[in-house]
This record gives C-alpha cells, sequence and structure tokens, in this order.
C-alpha cells in the first residue's frame, strides 16, 4: 500500500527503558506479532539504549537483543525490524549483527551537536541495504539552524531520513514547528519526528510535526518508553486517519496489541508523574527517571530536585553516572543545614 504517513512503532526499544530492559522472546514475539498484523511498517527493536546497550552504565538486558531481533522478525510477514545504534554505545559489528538477526532499518543517534560521529554508521547502514535513518536526540537543546547545520551532515553521510528528536519531552508546538519547517526548507531527505510525552505534548507536538512536513513519526503502544513515554501508537493511528492520511495501519488490531499485549506487561501505567513532569519542564533526558527515582530512594532526597539539577548541567545521555553525583551531593547539603 502508498503510505503518506509512516508510523515507526517504538515500544519495543523505547519501551525497554521503562520495563529495565526485561523483555522476553515471548513478549518480543508478541507484540511483533501484533504490529505486523496491524500493518505497521517498520517497528524497533533492541535496549533502550540501542544496539551495545546492554552494559553496568545503561542496565543489563535480560536477554540478548540479538535474540530479541530475530524473534520479532521470525513472526512478521510484512512489518521489518528496525535498530537503533548509538555511536560509542554500538559499533558497526553490532549493526553487522543485527542485520544477520533480521534487521532492515537503523537509525543512528547522536546528541544534536554530534552528527559527524555517525559518519561511519550511515555510511554502513547504506551499505548494508538498510533504510537508514539519522536521529538527532535532545533536540530541544538547538536551536533550528544548527539543527539544520547537524542534519545536512547526516543527509551528506546518506540518512535517507533525518529525525528531530525530543528525547527530553521538553518541545513546545511551535518550537517542533519551527524545527521541522526549518528542515524541511533545507533538506531534501525524509523528515521524522520522536515525541516524549512528559508535558502531555507528544501528540499536540506529533501532530506539529506532520503540519510542518514530517513524513516518519514514532509512537509506542500504550506510551510504552521512557519518562512519560512516547506518543501512543493507536491514539496516532486513530489521530491520523481522521486528519486523512494513509498510515497503513488498521485501528482496531492496532488497539488490540496494546491492549492484550502491551498492557498486560507493564509494571505501571504510564503517566505523567511529578517526576516526569519535570523531567519536560527542565528539559532532561527521558532516560534518566528510573535512575534519578532509585538514587532518590537511597540519598533520601526530592527525585525533582535531582532532575532539576540535571537540567541545569545540560547533562545528556552517556552521563547516568552523574545521577548519583547529584543525589549524593544534594544529600550532604541537606544534612549541612
Ligand atoms: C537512546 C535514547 O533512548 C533514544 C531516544 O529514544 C531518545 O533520545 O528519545
Ligand atoms: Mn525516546
Amino acid at each position: 500500500m502508498k503510505r503518506d504517513l509512516h508510523i515507526v512503532d517504538v515500544t519495543l526499544r523505547d519501551g525497554s527503558h521503562a520495563v529495565r530492559h526485561t523483555f522476553t522472546e515471548q513478549q518480543v514475539r508478541d507484540v511483533a506479532k501484533g504490529l505486523d498484523q496491524a500493518g505497521v511498517e517498520y517497528f524497533e527493536v533492541s535496549h533502550g539504549d540501542g544496539l551495545g546497550g546492554s552494559s553496568l552504565q545503561y542496565g543489563f538486558s535480560a536477554v540478548n537483543e540479538l535474540k530479541l531481533i530475530e524473534a520479532a522478525s521470525d513472526v512478521c510477514s510484512q512489518a521489518k525490524a528496525a535498530v537503533l545504534l548509538v555511536p560509542g554505545i554500538g559499533t558497526k559489528d553490532d549493526l553487522e549483527d543485527a542485520v544477520k538477526a533480521g534487521a532492515k532499518m537503523v537509525r543512528v543517534a547522536t546528541h544534536v551537536t554530534e552528527a559527524d560521529v555517525a559518519k561511519q554508521h550511515i555510511e554502513l547502514g547504506r551499505n548494508l541495504g538498510l533504510k537508514t535513518v539519522g536521529f538527532l536526540m535532545m533536540a530541544h537543546m538547538a536551536p533550528p539552524e544548527k539543527i539544520v547545520e547537524q542534519a545536512k551532515l547526516f543527509e551528506s553521510y546518506g540518512a535517507e531520513i533525518v529525525y528531530v528528536t525530543d528525547s527530553a519531552g521538553a518541545l513546545l508546538p511551535h518550537e517542533v514547528t519551527e524545527r521541522v519547517s526549518a528542515l524541511k526548507e533545507n533538506l531534501s531527505c525524509e523528515i521524522g519526528f520522536h515525541a516524549h510525552n512528559n508535558l502531555s505534548l507528544a501528540t499536540a507536538n506529533t501532530m506539529a510535526a506532520v503540519d510542518a512536513g514530517a513524513t516518519y513519526i514514532d509512537g509506542s503502544l500504550r506510551c510504552l518508553g521512557a519518562g512519560s513515554g512516547n506518543a501512543q501508537t493507536e491514539v496516532l493511528t486513530a489521530v491520523f486517519d481522521r486528519l486523512g492520511y494513509k498510515t497503513g495501519v488498521d485501528l482496531y488490531p492496532i488497539m488490540d496489541v496494546a491492549n492484550d499485549v502491551v498492557a498486560e506487561l507493564m509494571p505501571r501505567p504510564q503517566e505523567v508523574t511529578k517526576a516526569s513532569l519535570i523531567m519536560g519542564y527542565s528539559g532532561v533526558y527521558s532516560s534518566f527517571l528510573l535512575f534519578a527515582q532509585e538514587a532518590a530512594k537511597k540519598f533520601n532526597v526530592d527525585e525533582r530536585d535531582i532532575l532539576v539539577e540535571l537540567g541545569k548541567m545540560q547533562a545528556v545521555g552517556g552521563q547516568e553516572d552523574l545521577i548519583t553525583e547529584v543525589a549524593r551531593e544534594l544529600a550532604n547539603q541537606q544534612l549541612t543545614v
């Protein structure tokens, strides 16, 4: 079918953060099968921090992600597995292994000002015949001109799609419009948008992105993802159908996999809580949520204070060890007053 809007489901990758990387092969099979039957074209599957993410720093996966990619690919008749690769966490060898396991798309993710580290990985993606995407994370931290500059690097390396990634769920709709419009005006590749719902704006922001010209949008079933989660795949399906777009996704089947499969495996409802709200408000990387909550308990400090401090420090992914430092420092300050 000819789609005019592509919904990429990230439940089995961004959702991995929310379940502390404990997805089992059976869970992955069930979700992938449901996505396939519902007509989803691409879905991501890997550790939450992408290929190679299973580590002390980011949290160990219960099951090797190559097995998960294989399990997901096995049950699909038309849907294709995508993997995320953050250069420095994942390697070119990891990508080659993921392709052997069945991956058909790679999304190479860098901090919004560091696109240059993705050259080799994007080139490899193209050489391996993958649909190749550049993913600019923490997009609220750079103005539109900077994002254009960085996106052009991705495009020059061969990326077929460049994403504005609102990792902190901090962007407001007009800020999404500014960023996506700037890319649309200055690039010839397709534009994508990835939302987090920390300010309860994931759907509104995704609508703003599509209005500004994005043709790839991310969602997760029941919002399962880091922080307050992502835009909700089944909601995006309904909303964009109402708006007259052809996504190729069928509403009842996508609702069924969300409710009958994903809801059953969620450790907690995916809500905007005081901690995730403060992440959107202060511009904090959504994947820090569970680490900050753990540190708050350990050092008996308010999780919001940790997150506000991390926002002020402009901490980015890879600096998870700072979270404990900040919590310890806040606890010391409490002792001295
Ligand atoms: C590695 C991150 O979790 C990628 C992502 O989904 C984001 O930045 O948001
Ligand atoms: Mn995300």
